[in-house]
Parts: structure tokens; sequence; C-alpha cells
């Protein structure tokens, strides 16, 4: 039987495609290529269509003897959900009742989300637990909770189990540096300042240095793409195993100031990279930390890649060796459709 990752052409989507393709699972990926990459996955059974073609996606479904989804497929930009809620609903919230509905349709009855720390908002403890107040600042953070509580229903309903992964800050790219991070326009932090040292922006913007935090600027927990990919494939074992539907945080545990991030990419790339104070970015919460005991505890994970030197060289490989990214990396690819 096959998995079916959404979005399997994005960021985290890829790494996922990579691991779960190294576990010897057989994959099958649906991208609408809005902001994912043909040539970042290499996989024979790639459909380029957006989840809300029911149609097409139950062409998929019917195609391929689907086991369990692993849905990635959504925009994720907190800034630009705020400007465009309308596309952020659709895109998000009807995109996920489309999935289900269809998973309904063909009596596929495990999924893994991709959720994330926005939908805690402004944390009442740290470090974060599931448990805690889920109270998002933003439209983004809204709908992915929306769309945990929207499986929540269809279990009731349909029997669909599910588990959602509450990501704090995905970095780093997959060890070979054939596969990374590439997002048009880049609004993440460790991205935009290796930018820095490959010569594309002569400095980097804190924004803020007047938080309550260790030196004023803001603290976040970052986490290895690749140990995201494995919590995939481990909530995805846990679901086979017939267990409940359930969420789990996925961080370090290691919170990390904007400062203090710059340092460690200075070392990593021996270059100075000047960077300069300008105001507080709106929407932003002082600290992210997560508290990841459930995950450890319930499935088993434990991220391997938890040193930050580590995470920001594996992501300097990537953008050392793909300076333009995927533009340059590949010529265009044919990509076909569910229609063909
Ligand atoms: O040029 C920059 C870019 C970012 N930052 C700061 O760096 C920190 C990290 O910012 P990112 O944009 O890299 O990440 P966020 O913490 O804002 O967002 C991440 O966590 C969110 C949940 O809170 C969402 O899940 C989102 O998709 C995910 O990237 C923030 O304090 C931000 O203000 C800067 O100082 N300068």
């Amino acid at each position: 039987m096959s998995i079916l990752i959404t979005g399997g052409a994005g960021y985290i989507g890829s790494h996922t495609v990579r691991y779960f393709l190294e576990q010897n699972e057989d994959v099958v990926v649906i991208d609408n290529l809005q902001s994912g990459h043909r040539n970042a996955v290499n996989i024979e059974h790639f459909y380029e269509n957006d989840i809300r073609d029911q149609e097409a996606l139950d062409r998929i479904f019917k195609r391929h003897d689907i086991e369990a989804v692993i849905h990635f497929a959504a925009n994720s930009l907190v800034g630009e959900s705020m400007k465009k809620p309308f596309e952020y609903y659709h895109n998000n919230v009807y995109g996920m009742m489309c999935l289900l509905n269809v998973m309904k349709d063909n009596n596929v009855n495990k999924i893994v989300f991709s959720s994330t720390a926005a939908t805690y908002g402004e944390p009442m403890n740290i470090p974060i637990q599931e448990e805690d107040e889920t109270n998002p600042t933003n439209t983004y953070g809204e709908t992915k909770l929306a769309m945990e509580k929207m499986m929540k229903w269809f279990e009731q309903g349909y029997d669909i189990k599910y588990v959602s992964l509450r990501y704090f800050n995905a970095a780093g790219a997959h060890r070979s540096g054939a596969i990374g991070e590439d997002h048009n326009p880049e609004t993440h932090l460790i991205p935009l300042i290796l930018q820095v040292p490959l010569g594309k922006r002569d400095r980097i913007y804190m924004f803020g240095d007047d938080y309550s935090t260790i030196d004023g600027t803001c603290v976040r927990d970052y986490i290895h793409v690749m140990d995201l990919a494995s919590a995939h494939y481990l909530s995805l074992e846990y679901l086979r195993s017939n267990h409940s539907s359930n969420i789990f945080n996925l961080g370090n545990g290691n919170g990390y100031s904007v400062k203090e991030v710059i340092d460690v990419a200075r070392k990593v790339t021996n270059h100075t990279i000047p960077a300069e104070v300008k105001e507080r970015r709106a929407g932003d919460p002082a600290v992210l930390i997560a508290s990841s005991e459930k995950a450890k505890n319930v499935i088993g994970w434990s991220p391997k890649f938890d040193s930050l030197e580590k995470i920001i060289a594996d992501a300097w490989n990537w953008h050392v060796n793909n300076p333009e990214g995927y533009t340059q990396k590949f010529s265009k690819e044919s990509v076909r459709g569910a229609s063909t």
C-alpha cells in the first residue's frame, strides 16, 4: 500500500518524502506547486494537483492503494495570513474538508497532520505543553487549529484517526545538501541570516531587542527538519498500531535568542554577518519553547540533531551548494496531473 503525502514538494514535505523513501515506504505525492518545487521530490508518482480538486484527488486515491495520508499542503506564512484570510481559510480549512471527504469516500482512516506552535498564540507557560490553552493570534494559527478540530469531528463521524504534530521552528536541511529550504519570499530567520555570507544581503535585521529575554531578542525553539520528518514516520507507525488520535509538540526544548542564532551562524560560516536592530515585528511572542516529553514518551521520538550548530551547518551546506535554491539546480522537468 502507498502513503499519500500532500504538499510533498514543500520544505518539510520534501524532507519527509525523502525520509519515508529511506524507510522503504511506497510514496505518492500531490502538490499544486504554489510554493513547492517539483525538483525537491525525485519520485515516480507525483501529481501536480490541488487538494481542493476533489475529483482529481479521488482519482489518485482510486489509482493507488492509499493506506494513510501525511498532510502538509497549506499556506503557512503568518504575516501573509493576516492580509489574506480568505486564501488561508480556503486553502487550509476548505482544503482539509475536501481531503477528509475523499479519505472517507475511499475508506482511508489514518492521517498525520502538519500543525504548528501558532495554535497556542501567546503562551501562558514555558515550556508549552499540549494541554495548554490554544488561543491563536494570527489567521494562520487559527486555520491550523480549525483543521485540528475538523479532524476530531471527522473521527467521531467516520472513525478517521489522526495525529497532529505542532512544530516549533523548523530549520536545517537533509545531510546530502540535495534538498533544503527555498521560500519565495523568504521570511524565516536562519535562511535570511545565511543570505549575508552568501552575498545576497549586507546585514540581518533583528526585529526588536527590548523583549524580556536574556538579551532582549526573541527566543525560539529550532528543530531540525529531518527530526520533524522522523516524527511523521513514528506517528504513522503509532496509528498503524491502532492507537487513539493524539496531538504532539515537536521541538528541542531549548530556546535560542535571535542574537544567539546569529552568533552560531557566524561560527558555522566563518563570516562576521553584520546585524542591526529594527523595530519589533507585529505578533511575535517573546519566547516559544516546546515541551516534547509527550512525543518522546508516547511515540518514542527523540531529536537526533538537537544542536543549533548542526542545524545551521546543514542549512549552510544546502545554501552553499544551491545558492539560487531550486531554480538553478535542475532544468525544468515535466509534471503531470491526475487527469493525465
Ligand atoms: O529577518 C528576521 C526574521 C526573523 N526574525 C526573528 O526571528 C525569530 C524567528 O522568526 P521566523 O520568522 O524564522 O519564525 P517564527 O517564529 O515567526 O515562525 C515560526 O513559528 C510560527 C509559529 O509560531 C509558524 O509556525 C511559522 O510558520 C514558523 O516559521 C522571530 O523572533 C523573528 O522576529 C528577525 O529578527 N529577523
